[in-house]
């Protein structure tokens, strides 16, 4: 299996590019991030280049975080700042060679919420699929994301059928479908036509991918029945020391190798 760093979260302690290094020193396969705006992209590039990593990924902006603002997307009224924060991330993502945006919706609801989203989500993918570039959208729960737009995988799913475009595809994100809805395995195997990219963490505690309520052996060996192959991103809270949180990445490696010295 592989695996990506999240480094919105783990080594979040240090400038972006020195997390990158961290995460090929950790045994990472790629790297992904949530909002690398303040590092120029070039420093980001040069730090994926001198380590072979890859981005996978990057969101766009929130708005006015101090205001509560989780995104723009889905928000009447504010289609200029949407779309200006769409090209923003979809510029950074040409610099870096990213391969999928995350576009964030926002606090909001309703039928005139969802019209926004859609019309701004053609938007987006149209723009990056002049790259390839791919665009997420993930569902988040309510303890982390009160009041956020895109609250469950069945109406991301509705939004993607509506929306048509081949580039546009779910973040499955195992922390947030176990609050949300639970049944995650079956719910990862019915949903996997849609899916492009996966994340991890703890439940409830947003730990390490090695305790609480889902077991992540079981889930690593679905996701691999499925055929799934690409990194899943590790995006939980490491606490003080992210390197001292990494068993569950060595267990992991040691497993797959055994595997292959066994074919
Ligand atoms: O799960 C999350 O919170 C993230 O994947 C994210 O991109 C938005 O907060
Ligand atoms: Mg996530």
């Amino acid at each position: 299996m592989k695996f990506s760093a999240n480094l919105g979260f783990l080594w979040a302690d240090r400038p972006l590019p020195v997390a990158i290094r961290a995460a090929k020193a950790a045994g990472f396969d790629a790297v992904e991030c949530h909002w690398p705006y303040d590092v120029p992209a070039d420093e980001v590039r040069a730090a994926l280049q001198e380590t072979g990593l890859s981005m996978l990924g990057l969101n766009t902006r929130r708005g006015n975080v101090s205001h509560g603002e989780n995104g723009l997307s889905a928000l009447p009224g504010r289609e200029v700042e949407a779309r200006a924060a769409i090209d923003e991330a979809l510029a950074y993502a040409r610099v870096i060679g990213a391969g999928a945006v995350h576009v964030m919706a926002g606090n909001t609801s309703g039928p005139r919420a969802r019209a926004s989203f859609v019309s701004n989500l053609l938007y987006a993918c149209e723009q990056g699929a002049k790259d390839s570039i791919t665009i997420l959208i993930e569902p988040l729960n309510p303890y982390n994301a009160p009041g956020y737009f895109l609250s469950s995988t069945s109406l991301a799913a509705d939004i993607i059928r509506e929306v048509g475009r081949l580039n546009l595809k779910l973040m499955f994100d195992f922390y947030h479908v176990q609050i949300i809805e639970g049944d995650v395995t079956r719910r990862v195997e019915h949903l996997l036509p849609l899916i492009g990219h996966i994340q991890i963490a703890a439940v409830p505690d947003r730990g390490a991918p090695d305790h609480g309520e889902l077991d992540y052996r079981y889930v690593f060996d679905r996701i691999t029945a499925l055929g799934w192959s690409r990194p899943i991103g590790a995006e939980y809270l490491p606490g003080a020391n992210t390197d001292k949180t990494l068993g569950w990445l060595a267990a992991q490696k040691n497993a797959s190798q055994k595997d292959h010295s066994h074919v």
